[in-house]
């Protein structure tokens, strides 16, 4: 089973990828987690030039470094993880550069990302992908407490963007993409995270913590 979440920056992603990870083992899954960009050394080394703020990258080049780390994840851990029977829990995939450099960036076309996902994985997709979606404005506050003013207009408009298009493919995928309300507490919003998990693998439900 492969799972991952979305979400825009600050959205809740991560504490909930960690909250889902104990339960499963709890319940005697043998659980991988990983993120992307990153998850192996290549792909960490290829997070650091994306993310340092002095890297002046072209739309282009971010775009085709995600890809490459993401193609090396794929690699590396993920189909080797699913192929041995482990669950595989991933902060960010591929539906991250749907959002940021499709919806946010305006890039490319949707139809080209999909043809470099294909070429760079095989076309790997998730079983069930958790969106949790908040407003800017909340994310902004939770990332590190900055406020709404403080954000530029342009970083502003462009999360908006990035957030508009995980809802839209959280209604072109309904059976993929389960999209959850970030605003509510962190327990509530794994309670909704373990009821669809429950009701798409009734056998893990059913598992008695150990
Ligand atoms: N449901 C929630 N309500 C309020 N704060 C939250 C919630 N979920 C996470 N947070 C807090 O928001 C911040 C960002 O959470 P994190 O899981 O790192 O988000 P992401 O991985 O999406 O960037 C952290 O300080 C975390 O404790
Ligand atoms: C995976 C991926 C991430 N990103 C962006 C989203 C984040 O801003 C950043 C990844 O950093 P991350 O640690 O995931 O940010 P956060 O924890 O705040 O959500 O890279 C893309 O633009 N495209 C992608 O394909």
């Amino acid at each position: 089973m492969f799972i991952t979440f979305e979400g825009i920056d600050g959205s809740g992603k991560s504490t909930q990828m960690r909250h889902l990870a104990t339960w499963l083992q709890e319940r005697g899954q043998a659980v991988e987690t990983m993120r992307d960009p990153g998850g192996t050394q290549v792909a960490e080394q290829v997070r650091t030039l994306l993310l340092d703020p002095t890297s002046s990258l072209d739309n282009r080049t971010e775009l085709f470094l995600f890809a490459a780390a993401r193609a090396q994840l794929v690699a590396e851990r993920i189909r080797p993880a699913l192929q041995a029977g482990r669950v595989v829990l991933c902060d960010r995939f591929y539906d991250s550069t749907t959002a940021y450099q499709g919806g946010g960036r305006n890039t490319v076309p949707r139809a080209w990302l999909h043809s470099l996902h294909e070429q760079t994985t095989g076309g790997l997709m998730p079983t069930r992908t958790y969106l949790i979606d908040v407003p800017v404005e909340e994310a902004a506050r939770r990332r590190r407490g900055e406020s709404d003013d403080r954000m530029e207009q342009e970083a502003w408009a462009f999360h908006e963007r990035v957030r508009t298009t995980y809802r839209s493919l959280a209604e072109e995928e309904p059976t993929r993409v389960c999209c959850i309300d970030g605003t509510q507490s962190p327990v509530q919003v794994q309670g909704a995270i373990r009821a669809d998990l429950k009701a798409i693998w009734p056998s893990v439900g059913a598992g008695t913590p150990s």
